[in-house]
């Protein structure tokens, strides 16, 4: 545990005008909304429903699920504490319980869940799908041709980047020495553990203790989820990892998570890639076949609380994996509790809950910070960089082994 005991740091609401929480539920969520409005021909039942939703998003409760919800869902969301923020403004809620809510009433209102025809359409599915035809997606996989030419260990941290900046849907392979940006690229980095993820993945034949299985819990579809791919196809292909399960979300949410279907759309893109692109394509897709990795959309991926929550059958999986990679910005709220901790809170204490050793990768896009040196923190305060908390430019590599 912390040496400041967790419940004295104060849980992030969106309840103060003029914060990022704030925000994201006042004007984000209505722009979501809105866009979803945009992109398909609901009927008038559907767009009154997402009319209702934004109303509700202005000034409104949380509302206890729908009398036709699924009665598993319905247990689901009172476990999550459905029954203690019902009749709540969103903004007095957990500002994550509150986020994670606001995508299962969007897809109530889309008709996701319910027995008509827009049963099962994923509202986000264009946009996932047009990120992934984007000719930047041509480029970066092109690049990987370039990776041949590196050092096993260069090819290995290459990739390891483009999963980390993928989180910033910029996938960059900045192969090393090729120009300007690695320097940056470093610099942007608050804490690089990386050395510590390849003590406890080595190479075949390198002291490995026995069969080493990754768990991968990935965050965003499209352009960060093809740099997962490729990391897991590498790693298996340099004999660092026997096996790997890919943990996706359920149904969607935050806009562009990952799903078993867009891992499907992710892999078949690869595959048709042609190049270095379809040989990483082909290796996982063998393993897929033959059950070497595999593919998890627990529901608790979807819950609206920190993994400190986690049900025993998911503490049990991660703790049989040699590591568990937790990708991007929510993950790591979810990781490390999205509380107000002081920076410098040590990553191995807020994370001394995992079953098992567990690493972040992370573009900063939400407040949460833990694990940085006293040195880092002020260098960060003092650059004038007012939004280096928020804005993506900054990453993060954290490892507890
Ligand atoms: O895709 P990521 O890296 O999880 O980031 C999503 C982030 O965006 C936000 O939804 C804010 O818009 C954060 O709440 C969240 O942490």
């Amino acid at each position: 545990m912390p040496d400041i005991p967790t419940e004295s740091v104060p849980v992030i609401r969106g309840d103060e005008p003029g914060s990022f929480p704030h925000s994201v539920l006042a004007e984000r969520h209505p722009a979501i909304i809105r866009q979803v409005k945009e992109v398909f021909p609901h009927g008038p039942e559907r767009r009154r429903a997402l009319d209702a939703l934004l109303r509700s998003c202005a000034d409104g409760v949380i509302e206890p699920l729908p009398a036709d919800a699924d009665a598993r869902d319905r247990d689901r969301w009172a476990d999550w504490g459905m029954s203690e923020y019902a009749g709540r403004s969103w903004y007095d809620v957990p500002w994550l319980w509150a986020e994670g809510h606001f995508y299962r009433r969007l897809l109530d209102a889309v008709g996701y869940f319910g027995p008509g025809p827009w049963r099962g359409v994923d509202p986000f599915r264009p946009a996932k799908l047009a990120e992934l035809d984007a000719p930047e997606t041509d480029e970066e996989l092109a690049a990987l041709d370039g990776l041949d030419a590196l050092s096993a260990d260069e090819r290995t941290r290459s990739l390891l980047h483009g999963s980390l900046w993928g989180n910033r849907a910029d996938l960059g392979f900045r192969l090393s020495g090729s120009g300007g940006d690695a320097g940056g690229e470093a610099a942007a980095l608050v804490a690089d553990d990386s050395d510590a993820l390849w003590s406890l993945l080595p190479p075949a034949g390198a002291g490995t203790p026995g069969p080493a299985t990754l768990c991968l819990v990935a965050d965003n579809a499209g352009r960060e989820l093809v740099p997962d791919l490729l990391l897991v196809s590498h790693l298996l292909g340099e004999g660092r990892i026997d096996r790997a399960v890919l943990h996706v979300k359920p149904y969607p949410y935050y806009v562009s998570d990952a799903t078993p279907t867009d891992v499907l759309d992710a892999l078949r893109r690869l595959v048709a890639a042609g190049g270095a692109a379809a040989a990483y394509g082909d290796r996982l897709w063998a393993a897929l076949t033959d059950g070497r990795v595999t593919v998890r959309a627990h529901p608790f991926s979807c819950a609206p609380l920190p993994y400190s929550d986690m049900p025993a059958d998911l503490r049990a999986e991660f703790a049989a994996a040699t590591v568990t990679v937790l990708k991007g910005d929510l993950n790591y709220r979810r990781l490390v509790g999205d509380r107000r901790w002081p920076p410098t809170t040590p990553f191995a204490e807020v994370t001394a809950y995992f079953p098992a050793p567990v690493a972040a990768l992370r573009t900063l896009k939400s407040d949460v910070i833990t694990g940085l040196t006293a040195d880092t923190e002020q260098a960060l305060e003092g650059s004038g960089e007012r939004r280096w908390r928020t804005s993506g430019t900054h990453a993060l590599i954290q490892v507890r082994t």
